[in-house]
This record gives C-alpha cells, structure tokens and sequence, in this order.
C-alpha cells in the first residue's frame, strides 16, 4: 500500500533525515526529469518550459532543467516570481513554482493546451486536504516524494494531479498516517473458505427497510450473498414482501423487532442494521437495543447513524461498551447528525476523532473513503469513481462489510476492503445508467478477479 503523510509530518520527516537536503534534491530533480522524458516520449527535438520559485520545489525543478538538458532537451526557465510576458513555447510546462510551502496570492501562469508535469503538488493545491487554489493547474502526471500526501487524494487532489507517481528519495518514513489500499492488500485479507465450510459459519443478519423503501432489504442482502456470506437471513420491519429466494425472510411487526432480532442473533456472525428503516420513534428504540445487545458485529447504516445519534446520552454513550466490533459508514450528511458539524476538509482527521470517541471503526464516505478504527494506522479507498453517487449503493456496500465481518476478516481491513471491492464493481459497470444492483451482479467476477492476479 502507498504511505500517506501529511505535509508538517514530511517536514518533520526531512529535519530528521541524515541526507542532506541538496542530495534530497538531487535525487528529486532527477526523478521529475526522468518522468517529464517519460512523458514527452523521448527527449530528441523536445522543449520544455520550468516555472521555478524561490523554494525547495523551485530547486527541485532547476535540478530537473539542468538534467533534461543534458538529455538533449531544450530547456527553458523562468522565475515565478519574475514572469516574461510571454511564455516560451514547450511541448511540457513543468510547474516548480511552490509546493507546500505555497501561501497563495500568487496565479500559475495561462499554459494553454501544454500539458503540465506537477513537481510535489500543483501549485496552490493544498497538500493537507486537496483544495485548490483559484489558478491551480490541472497536471498530467504530479511527481512526489517518498510518500503520498493527503492533498493528492482527496477534494480537487486526484483531478488536479493527474497520474500520481511517488519516488523513494531516501528519507526513511517512520510511520505512516494512512495508507492508501490497493489491490495486493485485500487479496491478502480475503480468507479462503475452509473445506469443511459449514453454512452457518459465515452467516449474515440483515435489517434493513420498510414499506416504501424495501430495496434497502434485498440490496444489502444480495450484496452480502455476492460477497461471500454463506447464509443472509433478512428483516424489512412490518414488510411482506418476499426476501431474494436464496436468504431466509425473516418477517418482523413493524414495532419492537429488536426482540425477536436479537433472539438468535448468537447464530450469525455480523448484523447489518439501517438502510431504509426509516427514522420513527419506535424504530429508533429497536435500533439502540440491538446496538446495545447485539453479540455479533455490527455494521450500522443509513439510519441506524440516525438512531445513535437520535439518543440523549449521544452515540459514543450506546457504543463505547460494545465488546464486539462496531462499523459505522457515515457520509457527510450521516457524520454530522453523529458528531453535530459535518466533516471539514481534513478527512483523515474527522473519521478518527469519531473513530476515538466511540471506540468503534469509521468508514467516512466520499469518493475518497476514509477507514479509522482506533489504535489502527487509517485506510484511505480511492477505487470508486462518481458513478456510485447514485441511490442505493450505500446499502450494497453496507451488504457486502456484513459479508466480510461475517468471513471473520477484522473489522478495520473489512470495511476498507468492502470500499475497495465496491470501487472495483463500479469500474466494470457501464458508463452511464448504472444502478445500484449493478454492483451486486459485478460482486463475483470482482473477487474472482483479485484472487487470480498474482501481484
Ligand atoms: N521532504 C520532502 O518531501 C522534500 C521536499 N522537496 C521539495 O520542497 C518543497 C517545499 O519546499 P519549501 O518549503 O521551500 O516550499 P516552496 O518551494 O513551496 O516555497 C516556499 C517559498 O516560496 C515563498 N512563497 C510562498 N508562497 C508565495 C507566494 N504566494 N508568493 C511569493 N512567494 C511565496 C516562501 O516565502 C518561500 O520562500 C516540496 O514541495 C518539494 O517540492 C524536495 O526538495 C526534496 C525533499
Ligand atoms: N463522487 C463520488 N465518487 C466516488 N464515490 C462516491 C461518490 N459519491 C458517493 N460515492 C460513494 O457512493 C456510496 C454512496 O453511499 P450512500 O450515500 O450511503 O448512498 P445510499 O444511502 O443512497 O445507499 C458511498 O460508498 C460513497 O463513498
């Protein structure tokens, strides 16, 4: 997995290092040299344009000049802070103004149709949370150093970087504040299942919607069979409507359900508890029982995140004494109801403080999800793209966490990894049209394919 450090910590990361700093750019500016060659196909003929600051990037990028020089690349450079009125013409601009010592004020000059190579961050890109300034360029290819930084994936970050590529320099990174998951990573968290499986064994408690919202039920449900649960026995509260033919339709009074939830609860290994149950008073009575009862664990969804937040004590109050593990999958809207502020752009560090002050593991959604679980290093997903911003896909991805809670994967690596193969599922979906049972049909072939590639 790719590390993923923030800004003050890289700096406090370099005053620590032994390398000297003129090595450190060194070894930088001929990385982006290497990567401007590799992006203008060959060095014969070529030009390029440096825009280079007063600061460490701008050295970084005066390196990279004099390197692509001696490649036979015809090189320009120009100070960013002394623009000529006109720009050298270039097949590349390489932007070397500022990186994160950037303090705005200042506008990236007008390239163009030129592509442009990012040396750290685009210019004006914060590389705390992804937000961009006004003229912040909109790179190709964005060449950092030794580990990634929450701006390149978050808010504007991956739409202003373009392809990502990050270079080991040399500076031995302590720890990681997050790591952004990748393909080898879930493969190696995917248990197989044993020969002796037994159907009982990994098998998955549903409740989810009501009448008017009975898709929540079958999406979560399919999900979860998709992924890999053995058995999905599934509540729609006063629903009755069928169950998907394949799980056991547990039909339930649309009042005080918790009881007969929680009666052979023992027998499962996750509960999955919100999507579409709708948000009356009773309901949110039936949620916090099983929340407080409940021996399995647990993903709380959609409105089950209502009903902790809509409790007097407050949700860390019902979730602090839980033994077994707890996953909550906020998105913007959900996190604010449990916390009372929406997430502000430092996603890594919202998802954690909830993660801390209920003890349980916070998926924060978004088309960077964010997974923090206390004493855990968090987990960022990127899989997914727009697409899922579509009605329902929460409740399939609620499915297929309870599935992998249920295939005894930790709850940490579950919920990343439920975001990792929802990301996946989409990518093979259509361009347009894409609907939330389209992840499901996509579920198998999804994990089919990241058990076989042998990376
Ligand atoms: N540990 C690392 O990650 C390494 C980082 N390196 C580079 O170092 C960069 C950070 O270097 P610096 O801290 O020198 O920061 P920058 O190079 O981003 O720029 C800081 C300088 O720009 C000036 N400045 C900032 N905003 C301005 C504005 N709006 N108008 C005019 N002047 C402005 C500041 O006064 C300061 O002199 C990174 O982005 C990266 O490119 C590399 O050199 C090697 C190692
Ligand atoms: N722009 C986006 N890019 C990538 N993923 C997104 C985007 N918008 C939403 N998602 C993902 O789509 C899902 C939506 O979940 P949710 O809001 O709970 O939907 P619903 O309640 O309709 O089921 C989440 O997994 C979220 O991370």
């Amino acid at each position: 997995m790719i590390q993923v450090v923030t800004p003050q910590h890289m700096q406090a990361i370099d005053d620590a290092s032994e390398v000297p700093l003129d090595e450190l750019i060194a070894r930088a500016g001929a990385a982006v040299a290497r990567a401007a060659i590799r992006q203008l196909g060959g060095t014969y003929g070529r030009r390029v344009l440096v825009v280079a600051g007063p600061g460490n990037n701008g050295a970084d990028g005066r390196v990279a000049a004099t390197r692509l020089r001696e490649r036979g690349v015809r090189v320009a450079v120009v100070d960013a802070l002394d623009l000529p009125e006109r720009l050298p013409r270039a097949d590349l601009v390489i932007d070397a103004a500022f990186g994160t010592g950037f303090r705005g004020g200042w506008q990236f000059p007008d390239v163009g149709a030129t592509p442009v190579l990012a040396v750290d961050v685009p210019t004006g890109l914060d590389a705390a949370t992804g937000v961009a300034g006004p003229s912040t360029p909109h790179a190709v290819r964005t060449v950092t150093f030794q580990a990634a930084k929450p701006g390149h994936v978050f808010a504007d970050g991956p739409a202003r970087c373009g392809d990502l590529e990050v270079v080991d320099i040399g500076l031995g990174v302590d720890r990681a504040d997050a790591l952004l998951v990748d393909a080898a990573a879930v493969r190696h968290w995917l248990p197989h299942r044993p020969t002796d499986a037994h159907k009982w064994r990994e098998a998955v408690r549903i409740v989810a919607g009501t009448p008017g919202m009975t898709g929540a039920g079958h999406l979560a449900t399919t999900a979860a069979q998709r992924a890999g649960a053995s058995l999905v026995a599934v509540s729609s509260p006063g629903v009755d409507a069928d169950a998907p033919v394949e799980a056991l339709d547990r039909r339930v009074p649309g009042f005080d359900w918790y009881t007969a939830v929680l009666d052979d609860l023992h027998r499962f290994r996750s509960l999955v508890i919100g999507p579409g149950l709708g948000r009356e008073e009773h309901t949110v009575a039936s949620v916090l029982r099983c929340v407080e009862d409940a021996v399995v664990p647990m993903v709380i969804d959609g409105d089950g995140l209502f009903a902790l937040a809509w409790n007097e004590a407050g949700s860390p109050a019902v979730l602090v004494d839980r033994e077994v593990p707890t996953v909550l999958t906020p998105h913007d809207g959900e996190y604010g109801l449990l916390t009372g502020r929406r997430p502000d752009d430092d996603r890594l560090a919202a998802a954690t403080s909830l993660a801390d002050t209920t003890g349980a593991t916070v998926l924060l959604k978004g088309p960077a999800t964010v997974v923090a679980t206390p004493g855990e290093v968090p987990l960022i997903v990127d899989a997914g793209d727009e697409r899922l911003a579509t009605a329902g896909t929460g409740d399939v991805l609620a499915g297929i966490i309870g599935a992998l809670l249920a295939r005894q994967i930790p709850a940490h690596r579950a919920a990343a990894a439920g975001a990792f193969v929802h990301g996946l599922a989409v990518q093979r979906c259509a361009s347009v049209g894409v609907i939330a049972g389209d992840l499901v049909e996509q579920l198998p072939a999804v994990f089919t394919d990241l058990l076989a590639t042998d990376a």
